[in-house]
């Protein structure tokens, strides 16, 4: 089957590597060559766009212009890559300013979608970054998780981005996740934030628990998620993280910590309870998380470029 051209419509359901392969085409076409090959990948969560001001030598492509991409709707998700040389050692990679969310009616196929074109492209390291609420009270707001593991609760219920029939060029039909995280890019996280000076305990390895969203969690919820291992919460990541441990790119997880989940039992009405009445637990919003990611933003992109600078192979 001929590859399609990058101005047909595109079925990201179809599983076909020509898909992967056009847009990997699309982008290498209009690359330099110092760029077209890129070793890393960053996905920028919500409030994190700043990452990708770093880099150098910056190339960006809109998401609506590049072949079986969709498109962000998120406040704080720009909508586009940025290719560019980033650290001491002039890295090729390429960021993606903006993610995809299943909530926002993508199916899991479309967000992941970019994974495995940067796999096409010669990506070897993904480092996904994102926001997320703390169920466990060892971690407080502005504090970085770092992912050791996930519990993906819309994947136990049947939603896994490699549903369906197995691109084997990509990888096999069961792949492991007991090792999604890579131990030795977690090393260089902490190493990265001893090298920066960060206060101690601002890096935490915490567990990430993914959530399908758009809603927050209740508190019963929140209970739920704590109570079976999370440590943080989000809407994002996971999908992306699975899809790039099929193909064999090594993971690392950061989460900077935007809101406290409220865990607490809430308010009760009847008399018999009152002694139970805990503190009342603020409401979480989208401008938090937001505000949170602006307030922390440097210290992101100097992990990010550090971790980076620190990476033997690059
Ligand atoms: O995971 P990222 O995209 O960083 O964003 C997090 O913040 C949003 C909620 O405020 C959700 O999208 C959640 O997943
Ligand atoms: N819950 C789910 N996702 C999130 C949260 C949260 O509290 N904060 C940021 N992303």
């Amino acid at each position: 089957m001929p590859p399609p051209t990058h101005d047909q419509t595109y079925n990201t359901e179809d599983v076909s590597i020509a898909v992967f392969t056009a847009a990997a085409n699309y982008l290498r076409a209009r690359l330099p060559s110092e760029l077209n090959s890129p070793k890393v990948a960053i996905i920028c969560g919500s409030g994190l766009g700043q990452l990708a001001d770093t880099i150098e030598n910056k190339v960006e492509f809109a998401y609506e212009d590049i072949p079986g991409f969709v498109s962000s709707t998120v406040p704080g998700h720009l909508g586009k890559l940025a290719f560019g040389l980033i650290g001491d050692k002039r890295i090729p990679t390429v960021f993606m300013v903006g993610r995809f969310h299943f909530y926002e009616g993508h199916t899991l196929k479309q967000i992941t979608f970019p994974v495995r074109v940067f796999k096409m492209l010669g990506v070897e390291i993904l480092i996904v970054t994102g926001a997320t609420g703390a169920l466990s009270r060892e971690f407080k707001v502005g504090m970085i998780g770092v992912t050791t593991d996930h519990i993906s609760l819309p994947g136990l219920a049947g939603n896994n981005p490699l549903f369906g029939p197995n691109v084997s060029a990509f990888g096999p039909r069961f792949p492991p996740m007991s090792n999604a995280y890579d131990y030795d890019l977690r090393v260089i996280a902490f190493k990265a934030a001893d090298y920066l000076r960060f206060p101690t305990g601002t890096l935490k390895e915490a567990i990430y628990t993914f959530v399908g969203g758009p809603s927050f969690e209740t508190r019963a919820e929140a209970r739920y998620l704590s109570l079976i291992g999370g440590d943080l919460v989000g809407m994002s990541t996971v999908p992306e993280v699975i899809v790039a441990r099929h193909c064999g790119i090594k993971v690392l997880g950061l989460t900077l910590v935007s809101n406290m989940v409220a865990i607490g039992k809430g308010k009760c009405a009847d008399p018999a309870e009152q002694d139970l009445n805990g503190i009342e637990e603020p409401l979480v919003n989208h401008e938090e998380v937001l505000q949170t990611g602006k307030e922390r933003a440097l210290d992101m992109q100097k992990l990010v470029k550090t971790i980076i600078d620190l990476i033997p192979s690059t």
